[in-house]
């Protein structure tokens, strides 16, 4: 078993324990497997409105995956197809390199495999408290009590909120809320996690609770989606940007790529991140050989880390 790093002034997530029976997948470079491959992706909403045109997108395990955008741009509509929630009106999602089917058992084992974090976690709460929200996920499955019971534990404990075990799901905060949301997810053992702004509405502390979580996650194997507008976030975290604009693909790409793009920036704004900022003023002011170092660190500290 391996055991992640304990984590800054300990009072975050703990250890979390991987390659227990916790999830399917070792520990090792998947990058180069598909997990999901989507083609020609469209999808309409009942009132007419288009949300996806002609997506064609390929994921691979292991991957950490940033999907931005503004605001209506179709970002959560592609999590709900991807999670089976809403069916494409055209195309088609493949994953474990089978197409999604839409009856009962294609959608039950969909789920096992793709986990949603919802936006906002009042979408995804209904239980009367959390160990039974929690162990909703398990039980549909049709696992034993027991079994239930232990998975539950364990993904309370992974999270740190034992605490909240016995609370009425409508009396947690938000950022609590979110925790448990998470906790869901979790329960189920997915292989990939879709991450719908999940530091939306958070204070600093809860971000970086859910931020060192997808970390570990990340390190653990598992495919991780993220929606978000943070540029500095996506800039340090993701392996590729999937930029989505009026519900169309305008780029896939590594963030230094997407973010150096000014135009693309202005198109979709995107927002500049500090670090493309701070290397471009100290490439202007030649304190950094841009011919020697071309590509922009990924975060202000790599690039600090790099004039030492
Ligand atoms: N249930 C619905 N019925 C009709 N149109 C919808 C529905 N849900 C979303 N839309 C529309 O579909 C488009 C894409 O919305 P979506 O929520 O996927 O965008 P988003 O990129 O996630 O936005 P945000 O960053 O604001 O969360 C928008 O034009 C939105 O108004």
């Amino acid at each position: 078993m391996k055991e992640l790093k304990d984590y800054k002034g300990g009072h975050a997530l703990r250890t979390f324990n991987l390659l227990d029976e916790q999830y399917h997948k070792p520990v090792c470079d998947m990058h180069g497997d598909t997990m999901i491959e989507i083609k020609n992706l469209n999808y309409q909403y009942e009132d007419g409105t288009v949300a996806l045109q002609n997506v064609n997108l390929t994921i691979n395990k292991g991957e950490k995956i940033a999907i931005m955008g503004p605001n209506g741009s179709g970002k959560s509509t592609l999590f709900l197809c991807l999670n089976g929630v809403y069916k494409p009106t055209n195309g088609s999602i493949q994953v474990n390199g089978e197409p999604v089917t839409y009856n009962r058992n294609g959608l039950k084992k969909l789920r096992q495999i793709i986990g949603i974090v919802f936006q906002n976690p009042d979408n995804q709460l209904f239980s009367a408290d959390v160990f039974q929200e929690i162990s909703f996920g398990p039980m549909n499955l049709g696992l034993e009590k027991e079994v239930v019971r232990e998975r539950v534990e364990s993904v309370l404990e992974s999270l740190h909120i034992q605490h909240l075990k016995k609370r009425p799901t409508h009396f947690l905060s938000g950022g609590q809320k979110k925790q448990v949301a998470i906790a869901d997810i979790l329960a189920m053992k997915p292989e990939v996690i879709l991450f719908d702004e999940p530091t939306a509405a958070l204070d600093s502390y809860h971000s970086q609770l859910v931020n060192d979580l997808v970390d570990e996650l990340c390190e653990a194997g598992i495919t991780v989606i993220q929606a978000t507008h943070d540029s500095d976030y996506a800039m340090a975290w993701a392996d590729r940007i999937i930029v989505i604009q009026d519900g169309k693909v305008l780029v896939k790409d590594t963030p230094q790529k997407v973010f150096e793009n000014v135009e693309l920036r202005k198109k979709a704004y995107l927002e500049e991140p500090n670090v493309l900022k701070m290397y471009n003023c100290l490439c202007k002011a030649n304190i950094i050989e841009q011919t020697n170092n071309p590509i922009c660190p990924k975060s202000i500290d790599e690039l600090i880390k790099g004039l030492e």
